[in-house]
């Protein structure tokens, strides 16, 4: 006899049109596959989506939620700064909570999630990580330029060319990469040889960003697995950290990325938190076999 198909309830959301299904499990545990997750996150056989993202009842004492994020190639991630704004507005929008301001924890984190009067969503994503280990990112043998306070790596790629990238983690790998013209840089043929470089491996998230002033900035980003996307919010804010240590940037900076409009506050120390602002919507609900 053939295995009955799960029918599972979705609601599809996007925060600058990085998109997402998202689950509820709180009520009843929710036990998806790879092949599932592939399934939801397909744009022809499927929901489609950049991520797909689990509610789930939390397991740690303080928090309201815990939530876990997939890739649309089924592979489990640490962190997802446009699905942390679309978490809060569908645990809020549905009443699964009372309050605007939202305790979660990730896989690796916990944040808080504040739902601001106009609709926004702004969310403490934690402190950057500077170690190397934290990507991981294999240095051993490159020499650094070193620029501001921080430090920008040679990085030779397959086709025979090279970046200069710098390293840190939101939670997730981030390499970013200064360019003078985002909209006519070639992100598709260079993201993917970032991506999946031999020095990170477990491979990277490569961030492309233009520098308009000190305070604004237009980025695009060819996400881990997803490929680009219309917004990153985890590559916004280490796109800002990145400016902010080479001295490029000040400590708010608007980003500009085909999807919509981000806002991004560091202060700049080591234990300060990055603050990520930005719009999260429903785009429809519904209910597929799968
Ligand atoms: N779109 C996200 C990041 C999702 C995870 C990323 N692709 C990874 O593999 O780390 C965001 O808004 O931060």
């Amino acid at each position: 006899m053939l295995p009955s198909p799960t029918r599972v309830r979705f609601t599809k959301m996007q925060g600058a049109g990085n998109d997402f299904v998202v689950l509820d499990a709180t009520r009843e545990p929710l036990a998806l596959g790879a092949e599932e997750m592939r399934r939801l996150g397909d744009r022809r056989f499927g929901v489609g989506a950049d991520q797909i993202l689990i509610v789930e009842r939390p397991t740690t004492p303080g928090m309201d939620f815990s939530y876990r994020i997939f890739n649309n190639t089924g592979d489990e991630v640490e962190h997802c700064g446009n699905g942390a704004r679309c978490f809060a507005r569908y645990v809020r929008d549905r009443g699964m909570i009372g309050r605007d301001t939202i305790r979660v924890q990730t896989v690796n984190n916990a944040l808080e999630l504040h739902i601001q009067p106009d609709g926004r969503v702004r969310v403490d994503m934690n402190a950057p990580r500077f170690e190397h280990a934290d990507l991981p990112f294999d240095s051993a043998g490159l020499v650094p330029t070193r620029v501001g306070d921080f430090e920008t790596w040679p990085l030779a790629l397959a086709d025979g060319g090279s970046v200069d990238i710098a390293v840190l983690s939101m939670g997730n790998p981030h390499a970013v990469m200064r360019v003078a013209d985002v909209e006519h840089h070639p992100i598709a043929a260079i993201g993917p040889q970032v991506e999946r470089h031999a020095r990170f491996p477990r491979r990277v998230n490569a961030g492309f960003m233009q520098v308009l002033s000190r305070s604004h900035i237009r980025l695009r980003v060819h996400e881990r697995d997803a490929g680009e996307t219309l917004a990153c919010g985890t590559g916004a804010c280490a796109a800002v950290v990145a400016g902010i240590r080479l001295g490029w940037l000040g400590p708010k900076v608007d980003i500009d990325m085909h999807g919509g409009k981000l806002t991004v506050e560091w202060a700049g120390g080591a234990q300060d938190s990055v603050f990520l602002t930005g719009p999260a919507a429903t785009v429809f609900e519904g209910e597929i076999e799968l």
